[in-house]
């Protein structure tokens, strides 16, 4: 009974856990892009893009993952069988991984507070995909245990890679006429100000 007590509250962390691993990919990506707009806004959002990535890895990423953790070690205590199991050597090393990933992000925070940090925008997109991909191989392992198929999952993890790749450059392609388009604009407008003057 405790061990089903453990595995629910273990999943309530893999929940918090990666709701901060998303969100902290998607606010690196507007922190960045913040460089792009004229002061005062580019100061007034970098500083206020820093405090909300230093609370959410403070206050629920980093709980998120020692309370997935704890949980996960009173499984094991409860029903220490489970060691021996193969896909559990397979998930402990790509939690292991992810594990990496989440302190990578701190970096991270840490090199955007410095002004060290030299990602660009298209980059830090492709990073936050990332989380989705071990999400994705993390839980098919959890449930099909010894049965996962594979080769379908191989299969599926190349898949995604590749959507995620032609999406971003998509995008990329997207906001670069977008941005065109808009400088054309600003040029016309100016120059009728100028000429009705
Ligand atoms: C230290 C790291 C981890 C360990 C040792 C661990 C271990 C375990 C164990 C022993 C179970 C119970 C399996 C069962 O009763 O059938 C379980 C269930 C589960 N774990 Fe983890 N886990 C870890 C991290 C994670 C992470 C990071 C995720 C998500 C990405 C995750 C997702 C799940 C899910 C969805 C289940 C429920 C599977 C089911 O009941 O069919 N776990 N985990």
């Amino acid at each position: 009974m405790n061990y089903l007590w453990f595995k629910a509250f273990h999943i309530v962390g893999v929940v918090a856990w990666f709701a901060g691993l998303f969100y902290i990919g998607r606010l690196f990506v507007y922190h960045r892009e913040a460089n792009e707009q004229p002061e005062p806004a580019r100061t007034i959002l970098q500083q206020q893009y820093q405090l909300m990535e230093k609370r959410l890895y403070k206050i629920i990423m980093t709980p998120g993952m020692v309370f997935t953790v704890i949980m996960a070690i009173a499984m094991l205590i409860t029903a220490p069988e489970l060691l021996k199991e193969p896909w559990l050597h397979a998930k402990l090393g790509l939690v292991a991984l992810l594990v990496g990933y989440h302190h990578y992000c701190g970096r991270l925070i840490k090199q955007m507070e410095q002004g060290k940090f030299t990602w660009g925008s298209q980059q830090l997109r492709g990073l936050n995909e990332v989380p989705t991909i071990f999400l994705v191989v993390i839980v098919l392992l959890a449930v099909f245990k010894n049965q996962l198929p594979t080769d379908i999952t191989a299969w599926a993890v190349l898949g995604m890679i590749v959507a995620f790749a032609a999406i971003i450059q998509l995008y990329a392609r997207k906001r670069r006429l977008d941005q065109e388009k808009q400088a054309a604009l600003n040029t016309d407008v100016s120059k009728m100000e100028g000429s009705a003057s």
